[in-house]
């Protein structure tokens, strides 16, 4: 099946200011797929990318198969909500439904008022007084009513309240699941994307430091509290007090070592470690 996101040897710069270095990368589709890393890491810069509204220095990214907004038809396959959310201030949120209905053909009516009323948001109400929160959810609902194949979120969740972010990843799930679509979202709360995502891309300094579905990822990663030395054979990608996080494709023998599982932070944190002492 033609991936969702391909990257070959990616690059994109601003100057001589590098957002994005030869980024490689294959991501299957029907995935939630969490994209972390700090400021300025690039990864707003390969949103962007993906829905065509910058073009690459170099190298490729296929969208769905196309070049990201090739066309008419495949614009309507991506929804993107940007990093502020943004609405049209002076409209209603029914005005907002109505002209998501005039501006794509594939608009799905009902999953929109439906979605309206499990948000509790007010059809009458000017999209410029509601919360961030609110907001974030009137940009979901129109972005998901296009019934996209993708669903690209730049920070969605950061202006909401924890219960908020959770009730909102929580209908991103659902909504992803009931269209049969695949979503990538950007974060810094990698407690939320352990919480949805089944595929992770760290990014850091402009490069892809790790890529990989979650589950291989916690499977091939440990954490190791040693007593001296280390396995034969394992990658380290980090070190701290007496604690290794080690990749290793197979078991780990017994040794001076104890095996630990590990948590997906931890694991993004190792490579970021890794990333920011080269
Ligand atoms: N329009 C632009 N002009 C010049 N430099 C830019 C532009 N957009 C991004 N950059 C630079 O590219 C790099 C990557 O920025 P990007 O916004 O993609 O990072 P990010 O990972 O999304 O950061 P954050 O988490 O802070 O939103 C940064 O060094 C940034 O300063």
């Amino acid at each position: 099946m033609t991936p969702v996101l391909r990257a070959d040897n990616l690059t994109k710069r601003y100057g001589k200011r590098a957002a994005l270095t030869g980024c490689t990368l294959s991501v299957p589709r029907g995935r939630v797929i969490g994209l972390v890393g700090p400021n300025g890491a690039g990864k707003s810069t390969l949103l962007q990318l993906a829905c065509g509204l910058i073009t690459p220095t170099a190298g490729t990214l296929t969208v769905l198969g196309s070049r990201p907004a090739a066309n008419a038809t495949h614009l309507a396959k991506v929804g993107f909500v940007a990093q502020d959310t943004p609405v049209y201030a002076s409209l209603t949120v029914a005005d907002h439904l109505r002209m998501g209905a005039r501006l794509n053909p594939s608009w799905d009516a009902d999953l929109a008022h439906r979605r309206l009323a499990e948000t509790g948001l007010d059809p009458t109400q000017k999209a410029g007084r509601l919360s961030g929160g609110q907001r974030a959810q009137l940009a979901m609902t129109v972005a998901a009513a296009k019934r996209p194949e993708l669903l690209i979120f730049d920070e969605p969740a950061a202006a909401l309240d924890p219960l908020a972010r959770k009730g909102f990843l929580q209908n991103l799930v659902a909504f992803i699941a009931e269209l049969g679509a695949s979503a990538v979202l950007s974060s810094h709360l990698l407690a939320d994307v352990e919480r949805v995502c089944d595929y992770l891309i760290v990014l850091c300094a402009s490069r892809i430091q790790l890529a990989g579905d979650v589950n291989h990822l916690l499977a091939t990663h440990h954490r190791l509290v040693t007593h001296g030395g280390l396995p034969p054979g394992v990658e380290v990608i980090s070190t701290e007090h007496g604690t290794a996080i080690v990749r290793a494709d197979g078991p780990l023998p017994a040794g001076p070592w104890r095996v630990e599982p590990i948590r997906l932070e931890e694991l993004v944190l190792g490579y970021l470690t890794r990333a920011a002492a080269r």
